[in-house]
């Protein structure tokens, strides 16, 4: 079946197959062992086309080697990461998992500091040529409509010829989802991209985040139950390396299980 028209921000081969309800990445019994300590057991998770996936669960629960198995970062002993109903990831290096349109963001922004906002941008639209030959090479007009276009989805406009270190916290965590953004990803995983946000700042990533799902499939890992309360269709609970729970936030937030697991009854 055809997708939605925009619902891809770049074709994939399998594009033409499928709709809003297949999964863009099925994780099958993925096992983790570091060293005998089980990290994720059978850890099986579906994320759909255009979906907006909150992951949350304690502390050592498995949320970010979960991340780092996706991209590559951390080989699991057993089990497959499928992606695009095709490609198994668990057997790509992690710069070809972020070729294929997989983009993370860390907790704590890594801009260029001393680039401005507009540089910034344009580095990543760029990739992977070195800095100062990517600033040399002249942007099509095309790519810097879409910098500008960014810059006003982000709200950066303002602060487009300010060095990147001169911008507050928050407006560093925006940029640098711009900067996945200009890449052009089928799927974001994002951990925490809340924390040490103001109030205003959080709830423009939350209507930034809901934009974003449709066009782009999202993993959000969060701590901040209001905040996930906000974004979220859908909920993954883990637990010491499984999934305790799945549903919406209502229902996981009903189930004994993970009552017991977060308020300690
Ligand atoms: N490289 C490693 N070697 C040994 N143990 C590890 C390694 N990486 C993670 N662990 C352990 O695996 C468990 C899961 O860790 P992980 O960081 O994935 O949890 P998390 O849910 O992201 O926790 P947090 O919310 O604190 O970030 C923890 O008990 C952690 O100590």
């Amino acid at each position: 079946m055809q997708p939605a028209e925009g619902l891809f921000t770049r074709q994939l081969p399998g594009d033409r197959f499928r709709d809003q309800t297949d999964p863009v990445l099925q994780l099958e019994s993925i096992n983790v062992n570091f060293d005998g300590f089980q990290a994720l057991t059978d850890l099986s998770l579906n994320i759909g086309v255009g979906e907006l996936r909150c992951v949350i669960g304690p502390n050592g629960a498995g949320k970010t080697t979960l991340m780092d198995v996706i991209t590559g970062k951390t080989r699991p002993q057993s089990g497959r990461a499928i992606y695009d109903q095709s490609i198994d990831l668990t057997a790509l290096e992690p710069a070809a998992i972020a070729r294929l349109g997989i983009g993370r963001k860390f907790q704590k922004p890594t801009v260029f500091e001393a680039l401005t906002v507009w540089e910034n941008l344009e580095l990543a639209m760029k990739g992977d040529k070195s800095v100062w030959a990517s600033l040399r090479a002249r942007l099509t007009s095309e790519q810097s409509d879409r910098i500008s276009e960014m810059l006003t989805l982000l709200r950066l406009s303002a602060e487009r010829d300010r060095c990147a270190g001169m911008l507050s916290h928050g407006q560093k965590q925006f940029l640098e989802i711009g900067m996945l953004l200009v890449q052009e990803p089928h799927l974001l995983l994002l951990d925490e991209p809340a924390a040490g946000m103001t109030d205003a700042e959080t709830e423009y990533s939350a209507e930034l985040f809901r934009t974003l799902a449709g066009k782009h499939s999202l993993m959000v890992v969060e701590h901040d139950m209001g905040f996930v309360e906000t974004i979220a269709d859908h909920v993954t609970v883990l637990h010491q390396g499984r999934v305790l729970a799945e549903g919406s936030l209502r229902e996981v937030q009903a189930n004994e299980q993970v009552i017991e697991v977060y308020l300690g009854r």
